[in-house]
């Protein structure tokens, strides 16, 4: 049996995608659910190993860590989906929300990723292929966002991560982020939102979660790719 993946944040839409895909493949997976949405009963009925983690507080981090590691000694890899689209606009407390940000977006992955490292090490060595760490970004890292400044901010120190432990993990374990713009509205996304935001790319569409599962098996089946970040924005650089 293949040491599972596991995937932060997958009770819904982009991570809750990611899961049913490698369900279909026969790929065991590990999820992280906050919110037990209905999604995540079926998840388990289908044979995921679905765990409670909290990422809002240093304990509920090593909580989850902990519980990881009663339930495997080897993981394929880990995808931190996990993620809170938080803004100033929507926080009194400026302070807390940069906490906040940084604590889901950099301190959990930086976290994960140095203490699990003997999960990855020992699929690399059972396999004699590379494992892999994949931080889901943003586009914003490139520019920064003046509406979501702390979000952006996090989603920078994830990427940075990406670079220094791509260094510090190769050859045995490969990292790389995948770096959206738009790839799903939320349903609270008025008409006068989604019309200006799909003007914002060359392509102009919501593309769907189909465009990260791509990015992510492409990083998955590649020995080679590491250190690098994978554009999943549909030209917005260029508009
Ligand atoms: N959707 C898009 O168009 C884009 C997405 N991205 C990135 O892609 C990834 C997936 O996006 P999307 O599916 O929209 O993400 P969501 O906003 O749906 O969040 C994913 C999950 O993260 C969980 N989560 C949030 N905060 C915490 C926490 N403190 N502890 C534990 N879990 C938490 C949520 O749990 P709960 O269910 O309890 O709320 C949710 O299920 C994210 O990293 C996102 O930043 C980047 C650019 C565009
Ligand atoms: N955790 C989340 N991060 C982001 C989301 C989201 O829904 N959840 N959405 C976006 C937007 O789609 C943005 O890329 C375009 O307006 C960014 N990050």
């Amino acid at each position: 049996m293949t040491p599972p993946i596991l995937i932060t944040g997958a009770g819904q839409r982009i991570g809750l995608a990611l899961a049913k895909h490698f369900i279909a493949q026969g790929q065991p997976i590990i999820i992280t659910y906050r919110t037990r949405h209905a999604a995540v009963d079926l998840l388990e009925q289908q044979g995921a190993v679905c765990i409670y983690a909290d990422f809002s507080t240093d304990d509920g981090i090593s909580t989850f860590i902990k519980a990881l590691k009663e339930h495997t000694n080897s993981l394929r890899a880990i995808l931190h989906n996990a993620s809170s689209w938080d803004c100033e606009a929507n926080n009194a407390n400026f302070a807390q929300l940069f906490d906040n940000m940084m604590r889901i977006h950099a301190k959990t992955p930086y976290l994960i990723n140095l203490l699990c490292a003997e999960l990855l090490l020992n699929y690399q060595t059972e396999m004699n292929t590379p494992a892999d760490i994949i931080h889901l970004t943003d586009y914003v890292v490139e520019t920064g966002s003046p509406k979501h400044v702390a979000y952006a901010a996090s989603k920078a120190a994830l990427d940075n991560l990406t670079k220094s432990f791509s260094a510090k993990y190769a050859p045995n374990i490969k990292v790389n982020s995948v770096a959206p713009s738009l790839i799903i509205f939320n349903e609270h996304d008025d008409e006068q939102y989604r019309a200006k935001t799909l003007k914002k790319s060359l392509m102009g569409i919501e593309p769907g979660c189909q465009e990260i599962i791509n990015s992510i098996d492409l990083l998955l089946h590649s020995h080679y790719i590491t250190g690098r970040a994978i554009p999943v924005d549909g030209g917005r650089h260029l508009k």
